[in-house]
């Protein structure tokens, strides 16, 4: 029988139009693994592939999610420390600083034609993905929730908000429609926007802010919003400017509310990994945002500054 594009894993099955096909979710971590989680549930053909440990785990013990907003149930989604066969949607769950070795868990061929949905925050994982698998459609992505794999294989998923923005340049068609229905099913809001540039600048404005100043000052958004405010908004302006130059119109009074909204307890991932010692995605978010500045001859001093900071506790950090 002859190969199909995107079986179910399986030779032979084929995949009727408008499918998603078979979907794997690279590092079930708190976003990866809410996703996979939510999409096993729903009883849809999900694969997770996970470091070895954690995929053993999941594969004895299930994937366990505790939320608040979509209850507390263990998921069982077959794990593997790599992907066999092949699927039809890859989402990619790591943070930036596992990206290139996560990768090798997914060759190439596996995700032959498939849509690829990064769900990372920043910017540069965009051209990765698309050099690691060149006959894949990477599609923008941002995620927005506070969800945290308080060991492997256990999210906890805390805000009172989760949303995923997909952006459909690039990669509009049934496959796509498929797996908007597909995540709208598990409750989970989807906003579908044209532009990838939109999507990944939008939600780096109000991360970027967040992420370093909470990380900066080693508090919560309630603790920054006060304490730090001046530099909260300052880079949220600075985010606002350089996007301005890449096309992409931002307003910084729609963070400024969106920062005051929120729960005083949120903690943006960047500050549970220096809680937990673990190697910061300083450069892939404020890096990758002052290396777009500076491209695009816009000065951004106080962003500067933070990172210059958070760069030195995170070399120390990953020093050992
Ligand atoms: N957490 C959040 O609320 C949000 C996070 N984001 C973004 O999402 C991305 C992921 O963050 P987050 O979910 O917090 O990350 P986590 O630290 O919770 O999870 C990372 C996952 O990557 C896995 N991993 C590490 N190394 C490898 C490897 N070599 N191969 C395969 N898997 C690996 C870890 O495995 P193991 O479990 O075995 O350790 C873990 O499951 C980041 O870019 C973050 O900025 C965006 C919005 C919200
Ligand atoms: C700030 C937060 C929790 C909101 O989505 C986030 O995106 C992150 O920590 O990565």
């Amino acid at each position: 029988m002859a190969e199909t594009e995107y079986g179910n894993g399986a030779v032979g099955a084929p995949l009727r139009s408008g499918e998603t096909g078979r979907i794997a979710v690279l590092s079930p971590g708190g976003v990866g693994g809410l996703l996979a989680g939510l999409l096993a549930r729903d009883g849809r053909d999900v694969a997770v592939v996970a470091t070895d440990s954690t995929a053993a785990g999941i594969a004895e013990r299930g994937l366990r999610i505790e939320s608040s907003l979509f209850g507390d149930f263990t998921a069982h989604p077959p794990a593997s420390p790599r992907l066999d066969g092949r699927a039809g949607v890859l989402f990619v769950g790591c943070k930036a600083t596992a990206l290139h070795e996560a990768l090798e868990r997914v060759p190439a061929e596996a995700v032959r034609g498939a849509l690829v949905v990064p769900l990372l925050n920043g910017l540069e994982h965009m051209e990765a993905l698309r050099r690691a698998y060149p006959d894949a459609r990477v599609a923008g992505a941002a995620i927005r929730v506070e969800s945290t794999r308080v060991e492997p294989g256990r999210i906890v998923q805390s805000s009172p908000f989760a949303s995923l923005d997909l952006a459909a340049e690039g990669v509009a068609g049934d496959r796509f429609d498929a797996l908007v229905q597909a995540v709208r099913a598990t409750g989970l809001e989807v906003n579908v926007r044209e532009s990838e540039a939109e999507v990944l600048w939008k939600k780096l404005h109000f991360l970027l802010p967040t992420a370093l100043v909470c990380t900066h000052a080693g508090r919560p958004i309630g603790g920054a919003r006060t304490d730090r405010r001046d530099d909260l908004l300052g880079v949220a302006a600075e985010v606002e400017r350089v996007a301005e130059q890449y096309g992409v119109d931002l307003d910084t009074g729609v963070v400024q509310r969106m920062a005051d909204g929120i729960p005083a307890e949120t903690k943006p991932s960047m500050l549970r990994d220096r809680e937990a010692g673990r190697p910061m995605e300083v450069d892939a978010l404020g890096g990758a945002f002052l290396r777009r500045a500076r491209a695009a001859g816009v000065p951004a001093p106080t962003t500067e500054r933070i990172v210059a900071d958070l760069e030195r506790i995170n070399a120390a950090l990953t020093a050992g």
